[in-house]
């Protein structure tokens, strides 16, 4: 089997005398999504942060893209391709959807003499942009404004952002957070999709989705993952369905 593109290797990470990692080894594989679910406060953010570098662990090592990333930083780990997450939102709500993409796609090219060209002609930056937005089904709204989009459109837009930027995975944050039923049912078939460009982590509460879109889950409970496997297998779990599931669930 390939080798996956994120590998944690025996993280652990406290704060004073709380565990907030205890021991984490997961791994994320391409063409999957593997949720990690965990009552609040089990370590799921901390966990992310560790991953993306915001936040160094205190021993355990990462391994993304074939390297170990564990001493870099955040914008060298973005730079092989680690898909931001969507809590870390970074679109011109006044320019199109076509425009935000472009920017991404001018800023990954590295800046040059195009003072001197009409930037919306130039198809260096047209093309991949408009392939990113068909990448993510917003080929119908690329002349749309940021803000005029819906919640749920953004967020595909910041997708096509993090692809046009070289993105591999991506680390997801609880998406579905702020959405209504018919957007997060929106959400979770676009997800669903998604998994054939890169494969994601995805933190979430809305059981719903996870169970709906999850290849794998892990549970993570007081900074351990106490089980991980399919759906099945975690729904089935007496140990997850009394930490943390509930009895009946
Ligand atoms: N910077 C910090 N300093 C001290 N304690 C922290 C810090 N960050 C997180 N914690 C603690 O570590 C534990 C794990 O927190 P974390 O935010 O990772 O959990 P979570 O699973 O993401 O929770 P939620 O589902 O509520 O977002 C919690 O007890 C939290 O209070």
């Amino acid at each position: 089997m390939a080798e996956p593109i994120l590998k944690l290797e025996k993280l652990n990470k406290s704060f004073g005398a709380l565990k907030a990692s205890d021991d984490v080894s997961l791994d994320l594989r391409e063409g999957e999504i593997h949720a990690l679910i965990g009552p609040n406060g089990a370590g799921k953010s901390t966990l992310i942060n560790q991953i993306t570098g915001a936040m160094s662990p205190d021993s355990g090592r990462i391994h993304f893209a074939g390297e170990d990333v564990s001493d870099l930083g955040m914008a060298a780990r973005a730079r092989l391709g680690m898909g931001r997450t969507f809590q870390v939102s970074s679109l011109a709500g006044e320019f199109s959807a076509l425009r935000n993409v472009m920017l991404a796609v001018q800023s990954r090219q590295g800046s040059s003499f195009r003072f001197f060209k009409p930037v919306m002609s130039d198809r260096s930056l047209v093309d991949p942009a408009m392939d990113a937005l068909a990448r993510v089904g917003l080929e119908d709204r690329v002349d749309v404004p940021a803000a005029e989009l819906s919640h749920g459109e953004r967020r595909q837009l910041e997708i096509a952002i993090a692809l046009a930027l070289g993105a591999r995975a991506f680390l997801l944050d609880e998406p579905m957070a702020g959405m209504g039923p018919e957007g997060s049912k929106a959400l979770t078939r676009f997800l669903d999709g998604l998994r054939q460009e890169a494969p994601i982590l995805l933190v979430e509460h809305d059981m719903d989705a996870v169970f709906a879109l999850a290849d794998r889950v892990s549970v993570l409970v007081y900074g351990r993952i106490i089980a991980s496997g399919t759906v099945e297998d975690i729904r089935r779990n007496a140990a997850v369905r009394e930490a943390y599931l509930g009895e009946g669930t």
